[in-house]
């Protein structure tokens, strides 16, 4: 089932908690709202199910008009962040809930509950847990029964949020692997919010960048993280570094370098930042190899070599402008390198964005 949201707008007093969200989630699509705390994550999932109403806009399902639609009628399953299992009840009996509380005309016989939970605890891949009790598991099992149990009523659209949050990082990690594979296979139309970059880049189909209340981007993950639409994404989606300098028709100055700058041919002497990625940065020891189109000369502060990636810190010679630039290189290029600290090297953007300075 697919999901359109128009122009929705969320006011909590004089707080804009939504401002204007326009957006399509595609039938059997896995998508992440992601954002920092307050951008408004939380209530546009509320709003999608139900649960909260909007001050302006629609919610429209499969091409229906769902706004003025109660929670129930709009089938929507939930999983929360603070798993809220029965504590009292089975595991089994916490999947069969939502089918045994269904008024009778609409209640499955007690074989065919007992056949449906079967078939979902085995789904989840904990089927020898049917017989424990809540306190009796770890919190991703604990997660993993309330996606069982949010699925038992056979929801058209499933809402998570942050469902890994209060989950370690290794199990987190289990977890997000094991939700992708399980969309894969039952693709329900899915909406996850989280403020973790890597979970929604790793999970989803498409990522909704969320930021005050606004969509700052929606793409696909290599979209939102390889071509960032604003410095808001860039900074939020991983390391970025900064190059101050100037643009004039179509042409850009960056710490000595000039170089193409072909969307923006109206500038007119304005000031602009480069955002560069650490691996999108060329690093030379010589400045041969780099000058006919320019370097920046930097000095070698500190190097990290973990794994097949080397992280270099480094500092510029010709700038005032004490902040470190992050660099990644592979492991073979740092041996050819021959790299030491308090070294000098010679750096140049292989790939990056220019944004006009003020705009941020
Ligand atoms: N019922 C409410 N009454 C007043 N303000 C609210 C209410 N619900 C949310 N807000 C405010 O709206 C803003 C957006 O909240 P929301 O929970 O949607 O953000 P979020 O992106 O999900 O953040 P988080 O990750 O911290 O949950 C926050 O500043 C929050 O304080």
């Amino acid at each position: 089932m697919s999901i359109e949201i128009r122009n929705l707008s969320k006011q909590f007093g004089n707080f804009a908690a939504l401002r204007d969200i326009t957006l399509e989630v595609k039938s059997g699509e896995l998508l992440a709202l992601l954002g920092p705390s307050g951008s408004g994550k939380t209530t546009l999932l509320r709003v999608i199910a139900g649960l909260e109403t909007a001050d302006a806009g629609q919610v429209l399902f499969q091409g229906e008009d769902a706004t003025d639609q109660n929670v129930r009628d709009r089938q929507v399953g939930f999983v929360f962040q603070h798993y809220a299992l029965f504590r009292n009840m089975t595991i089994f009996e916490n999947v069969a809930f939502g089918l045994r509380v269904r008024p009778i005309k609409f209640r499955p016989a007690d074989a065919e509950i007992r056949r449906r939970v079967q078939e979902l605890l085995e789904l989840v891949q904990l089927d020898w847990l049917a017989d424990r009790f809540p306190h009796q598991l770890s919190g991703g099992q604990r997660q993993r029964i309330a996606l069982a149990r949010a699925l038992a009523v056979e929801p058209k659209v499933l809402l998570l949020d942050e469902p890994f949050g209060a989950l370690d990082a290794r199990v987190r990690k289990e977890l997000r692997s094991w939700l992708r594979r399980l969309h894969d296979d039952m693709h329900i139309t899915s909406v996850f919010v989280t403020h973790d970059q890597e979970e929604a880049l790793e999970v989803a189909d498409r990522v909704v960048v969320m930021n005050e209340g606004r969509i700052e981007q929606i793409g696909t993950p290599d979209e939102v993280y390889e071509r960032p639409a604003s410095p808001f994404v860039y900074e939020f989606l991983g390391k970025v570094n900064l190059f101050h300098g100037r643009l004039h028709r179509g042409r850009a100055w960056i710490g000595g370098i000039e170089v193409d700058a072909p969307g923006h041919t109206e500038a007119e002497e304005t000031s602009a930042v480069a955002y560069v990625r650490p691996h999108d940065i060329r690093v030379d020891k010589v400045n041969n190899a780099l000058k006919a189109e320019g370097a920046i000369p930097a000095r070698v502060s500190h190097i990290l070599s973990i794994g097949p990636v080397v992280r270099l810190e480094l500092m510029r010679d010709d700038s005032e402008d004490k902040k470190v630039i992050e660099v990644e290189i592979s492991k073979e290029r740092f041996r050819e390198l021959q790299l030491t600290r308090g070294d000098q090297v010679f750096i140049k953007p292989s790939r990056f964005d220019l944004f006009p300075a003020q705009i941020h």
